[in-house]
């Protein structure tokens, strides 16, 4: 199996942000209800054809019990770059208690974590804050569990309430660039696409991380290293 076919093909996402943000009941469903259609054309076009199903969250939402009583995870499948990708979204409501670091409930989600998604309102200023309080959480529990960099993308949802806005997009830019995360300004409401290219730029992100993760020694390179070594101490030894 090469590197590349070994790799994973799906990715454990987390989407956390205050309440009233729009996460699950716009943001989650928008990924979630509208599923891909794919055609093979003669010239191996792949189109993919976005058609509503609404019973397809329906279908999809389960319940996993180990993960506590009341989360829920929904998966939905994606093309990126070419290759099919399932996404499992781990939906939580917003919990103060939840997202310190010493929490188990965070930990958890870290472990199952293979990416983030912050989400804030462009209209609600606390939602903003609460960004940076969730990435020292994020931070804090990573070192704390021994991880390496978790990708994470900020998004800052209600672009379409402009006369609203409470957050210029600047600060979201600056805020993403200071803790080294992608930015999104998006209409959960009005713009599934937006929606679409938050999901495809993390799980992107993923794939990449997973391949920086260096391979672990072969048993090659181990009989290699040993032999070298024993080859070392005998022209010493002359
Ligand atoms: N105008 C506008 N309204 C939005 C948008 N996204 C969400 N909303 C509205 O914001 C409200 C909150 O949306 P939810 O999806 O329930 O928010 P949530 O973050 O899941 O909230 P909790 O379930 O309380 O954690 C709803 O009335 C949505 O219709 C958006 O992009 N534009």
């Amino acid at each position: 199996m090469t590197g590349l076919t070994a790799l994973r093909m799906d990715a454990n996402i987390v989407v956390l942000g205050t309440d009233n943000v729009g996460k699950s009941g716009v943001f989650i469903t928008q990924f979630i209800k509208r599923k891909p259609a794919i055609v093979k054309m003669n010239t191996c076009l792949i189109l993919i054809i976005v058609v509503l199903a609404l019973t397809v969250r329906f279908l999809t939402r389960r319940f996993i019990g180990e993960y506590g009583e009341i989360e829920s995870i929904y998966s939905n499948s994606v093309i990126v770059d070419g290759r099919q990708q399932t996404v499992n979204i781990w939906d939580s409501p917003y919990s103060q208690e939840g997202m310190s670091p010493d929490s188990t409930t965070l930990e958890k989600r870290l472990q199952w974590a293979d990416g983030f998604i912050l989400v804030y309102s462009i209209c609600d200023r606390a939602s903003f804050n609460n960004i940076s309080k969730l990435l020292l959480s994020i931070k804090a529990t990573k070192d704390y569990v021994g991880l390496e960099k978790v990708p994470v993308v900020i998004v800052g949802n209600k672009q379409d309430l402009q006369h609203r806005r409470m957050v210029l997009s600047e600060e979201g830019w600056l805020l993403a660039l200071s803790a080294d995360c992608q930015f999104y300004e998006v209409s959960a409401a009005e713009n599934y696409h937006s929606i679409l290219m938050v999901f495809h730029g993390l799980v992107k992100s993923i794939r990449e991380s997973r391949l920086a993760i260096k391979k672990p020694a072969g048993i090659k390179s181990i009989v290699k290293s040993v032999s070298a070594v024993f080859a070392r101490r005998q022209t010493d030894s002359l």
